[in-house]
C-alpha cells in the first residue's frame, strides 16, 4: 500500500473514525442547568416556535446549521458508488464548512428508489436546517433535485457541484484569462464533461460573457451536436450546429479547456493543438483529466489549474461553499440567486490580486504568491474569503431582495 494512502486511511480512522463530532454550546453540568436544557425549561422554546416557527432561530442552532446530502452517484471523480461510500466525502465538506466558516454541518446520506423518494426525504427533513447543500448527485437527476426542492424549501438549497463549482471556476477563469491577455467574450472553449458541474460551469461562464457558440461540450460520445438523438434537456442547450466530432476536432485552436469529466482523458498532444497561450482547468478529483506535469512539459505558454490542493491553482468549490452559506444564513436569505453567486466570483476573484499575507505563504510552504500564471485564484486558507465573500454574498442577498433580516451591526468587520 502507498505511503499516502496509508496515510489517508489512518486519518479517516484514529484517533477516532471519522472526521467531525458534536459539541455543547451550554452549559450540561448541574441539575439546574438539565432543567434549563430539557424538562421542564425546554418546553418554553417549544411553546415559542409552535407559536412563530422564525423563533427557531432563535432557540435553537438551526441558523447555523447546514445539512450536506448526497445520494453517492457522483462521488468526486469516482462515479457511481452508492451513499455510504460518499460518507467520507461528505464529512469532509462538513469538517470545511467548520473551519473556513464556523458553520456546523451533518452529513446525510440517503438511499433511494426514485428522484421523488429523493426530493420527499430532503424535503421532509429541511426544516432543521439553516441550509442545504446538495453534494455528488449525478445529472441530469441532479438538475430536478435541485430545482424542486428549491421551489418546496424556504432555505438556501444549493448543489455545490454545480454552483460552487461554477462560481470558482468562473472567477479563477476570467482572472486566468487576463493573465493571458484574452477575454471571456472572444474565448473560444471546450468543456469536456457535460454533467452537473460542466451544465452550471458553462451556464455561469455565459452570464460571466462567454458566447454560448463559442462553446463546445463533450460528454462519453464525444461533441454535442445538433443532430444527436439522444440529448437530455441540458446538454440540448450545448448543441452546436458544426461537423466536429471529436476531443481533438474542437480543441484545435481552442483558447479554454475546462474538465469536469474524469481522470486522464486529454493527452499532451491534444494540448499542443490549442490556441497560443492557452487556460487548461483540469477539475476532476481526485485524478485531474490530465496531470500539471505532463501539461507544462507540453507547452510552456499555458495557465494550468486542478481540483487538489497538492498542486498551483486549486479550483475546488472548497473555495466557495462555506463562504456563499455563511453569507446567506447571515441575512436568512431564502435561497441563493444569481447576484449572490455573481458577487461570490467577483469578491473570490479580487483576492488573488492583491498582496498575499505572511500566514497564508506559511500554510501553502511557499516564499512568495503573485498574481500570474501560477497564483491565479486565492488559496483556500486564506483568512480574507470569509470576510469578503460572505459579506458580498449578503449584501447581494439584501439588494436581490431574498434576505429576510438586514446584515447584523459590524458585520465581519
Ligand atoms: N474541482 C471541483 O471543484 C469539482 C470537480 N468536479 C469533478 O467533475 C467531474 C464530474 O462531476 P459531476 O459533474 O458532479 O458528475 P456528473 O456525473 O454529473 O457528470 C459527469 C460528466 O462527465 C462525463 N464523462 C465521464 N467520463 C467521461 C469520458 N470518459 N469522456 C467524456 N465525458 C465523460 C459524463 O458523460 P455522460 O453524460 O456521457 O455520462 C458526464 O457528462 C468529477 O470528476 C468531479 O470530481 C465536480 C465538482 C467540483
Ligand atoms: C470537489 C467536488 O465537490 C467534487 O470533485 O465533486
Ligand atoms: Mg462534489
Amino acid at each position: 500500500m502507498s505511503d499516502f494512502r496509508q496515510q489517508a486511511l489512518n486519518y479517516h480512522a484514529e484517533p477516532v473514525p471519522g472526521k467531525i463530532s458534536i459539541e455543547l454550546t451550554k452549559s450540561a453540568e448541574t441539575a439546574k442547568d438539565l432543567a434549563l436544557a430539557y424538562s421542564p425549561g425546554v418546553a418554553e422554546p417549544v411553546r415559542e416556535i409552535a407559536a412563530n416557527p422564525a423563533d427557531a432561530y432563535k432557540y435553537t442552532a438551526k441558523g447555523n446549521l447546514v445539512a450536506v446530502i448526497s445520494n453517492g452517484t457522483a462521488i468526486l471523480g469516482l462515479g457511481n458508488l452508492g451513499p455510504l461510500a460518499s460518507k467520507p466525502v461528505m464529512e469532509g465538506k462538513a469538517l470545511l464548512f467548520k473551519r473556513f466558516a464556523g458553520i456546523d454541518s451533518i452529513d446525510i446520506e440517503v438511499k433511494h428508489r426514485t428522484t421523488e423518494d429523493f426530493i420527499n426525504t430532503v424535503e421532509n427533513i429541511a426544516d432543521t436546517f439553516g441550509g442545504i447543500n446538495l453534494e455528488d448527485i449525478k445529472a441530469p437527476e441532479c438538475f430536478e433535485i435541485e430545482k424542486a426542492l428549491i421551489e418546496r424549501c424556504d432555505i438556501p438549497v444549493f448543489h455545490d457541484d454545480q454552483h460552487g463549482t461554477a462560481i470558482v471556476t468562473a472567477a479563477g477563469m476570467l482572472n486566468a484569462l487576463e493573465v493571458q491577455g484574452k477575454n471571456l467574450h472572444d474565448a473560444q472553449i471546450v468543456c469536456l464533461g457535460a454533467g452537473a458541474a460542466a451544465i452550471a460551469c458553462m451556464e455561469l461562464l455565459i452570464k460571466c460573457g462567454a458566447q454560448r457558440e463559442h462553446i463546445y461540450m463533450l460528454d462519453r460520445k464525444g461533441v454535442i451536436h445538433t443532430r444527436r438523438d439522444d440529448l437530455n434537456e441540458y446538454k440540448e442547450l450545448f448543441a452546436n450546429n458544426t461537423d466536429k466530432r471529436t476531443l481533438q476536432d474542437v480543441i484545435a485552436e481552442a483558447d479554454v479547456f475546462v474538465g469536469v469529466s474524469g481522470p486522464d482523458l486529454i493527452t499532451a498532444d491534444d494540448l499542443k493543438l490549442m490556441a497560443d497561450k492557452p487556460v487548461v482547468f483540469a477539475c476532476s478529483n481526485p485524478d485531474p483529466e490530465i496531470s500539471p506535469d505532463v501539461a507544462h512539459s507540453a507547452r510552456n505558454d499555458l495557465i494550468m489549474a486542478t481540483g487538489r490542493s497538492d498542486f498551483p491553482n486549486q479550483v475546488n468549490n472548497v473555495l466557495c461553499f462555506p463562504f456563499i452559506f455563511r453569507g446567506a444564513l447571515d441575512v436568512r436569505a431564502k435561497t441563493i440567486n444569481d447576484e449572490m453567486k455573481i458577487a461570490a466570483v467577483n469578491a473570490i476573484r479580487s483576492i488573488a490580486k492583491e498582496a498575499v499575507p505572511q500566514e497564508v505563504l506559511q500554510a501553502a510552504g511557499v516564499d512568495s504568491l503573485e498574481f500570474g500564471k501560477d497564483y491565479i485564484i486565492p488559496k483556500p486558507m486564506d483568512p480574507r474569503l470569509l470576510p469578503r465573500v460572505a459579506r458580498a454574498v449578503a449584501e447581494a442577498a439584501i439588494a436581490s431582495g431574498v434576505a429576510r433580516i438586514a446584515l447584523p451591526e459590524n458585520y465581519m468587520q
